[in-house]
């Protein structure tokens, strides 16, 4: 976890640099990818970046709650759960983390989610998404499910309308790309520089090389299937 969010730090500081995007809003799922994201935060805080952590379900895990404290350590601003909040954040953020679903989400999305990821697809603002996006099914990629209504101000109607997930601009795979991204066409990179030669062999990865010391490479267009 701790090199998975390292490299989602080093993804999101290579395509959005802090002279531009300093204000990061972190979005963070109950489960593993929420703790990526909260190690990402503390990462970008390091980095000079100013994140703010919005886990409208912190997860329940003892390392998902030790690694908050190290964000509260690092006097890294946490939102109140409610939309409303996520709403004003999203106006003064210049860059969304996806860190809320990765590899054991299926869909539909259920609450409190169902009205938080159609705020971030409507803000407009920037998103990197770890692993895959937020509300693709890991294998089949895109898939029509029901949420709550947005509208305008970002208010959160009782209707429902269809949505297939997050569009984000920036992809950080970890360890592998997953089947369900091969319809992704934004940047690309893959992350985590820490499988074993030996898994790798096994499950014949063929991953690429990471240059110099860094955590993450960027992936060639279109390169989902063959790796
Ligand atoms: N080697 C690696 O690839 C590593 C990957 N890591 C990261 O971990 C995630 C996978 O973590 P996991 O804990 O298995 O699952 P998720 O983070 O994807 O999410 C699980 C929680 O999400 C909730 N959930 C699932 N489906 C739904 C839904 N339809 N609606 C609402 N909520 C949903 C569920 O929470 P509950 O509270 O409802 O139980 C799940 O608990 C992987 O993708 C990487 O990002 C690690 O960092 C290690 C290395």
């Amino acid at each position: 976890m701790e090199l998975a969010g390292l490299a989602c730090a080093q993804t999101l500081a290579k395509v959005y640099p802090k002279a531009t995007h300093s204000r990061v809003l972190v979005c963070c799922g109950p489960g593993n990818q929420g703790g990526d994201g909260l190690v990402a935060a503390r990462h970008l805080a390091q980095f000079g970046y100013k994140p703010t952590l919005y886990m409208p379900k912190p997860g329940n895990k003892d390392i998902y709650k030790r690694l908050q404290i190290q964000c509260n350590n690092m006097l890294i601003p946490s939102l109140p759960s409610t939309t409303n909040e996520l709403s004003q954040a999203l106006s003064v953020s210049d860059v969304i983390l996806d860190a809320i679903f990765g590899f054991s989400f299926s869909p539909p999305v259920r609450a409190p989610f169902d009205a938080v990821l159609p705020l971030l697809a409507k803000s407009g603002k920037p998103i990197v998404s770890v692993d895959i996006p937020s509300g693709w099914d890991v294998e089949k990629g895109k898939i029509p499910f029901s949420v709550k209504k947005v509208e305008g101000e970002g208010e959160v109607k009782e209707e429902e309308t269809t949505f297939e997930g997050l569009e984000p601009d920036v992809l950080v795979s970890l360890t592998a790309p997953k089947l369900g991204a091969r319809d992704f066409k934004g940047r690309h990179f893959l992350g985590g520089r820490f499988v074993p030669k030996t898994l790798e062999q096994k499950h014949d990865l063929n991953l690429l090389e990471y240059p110099g010391y860094e955590q993450i490479v960027e992936l060639p267009t279109n390169t989902t299937q063959k790796l």
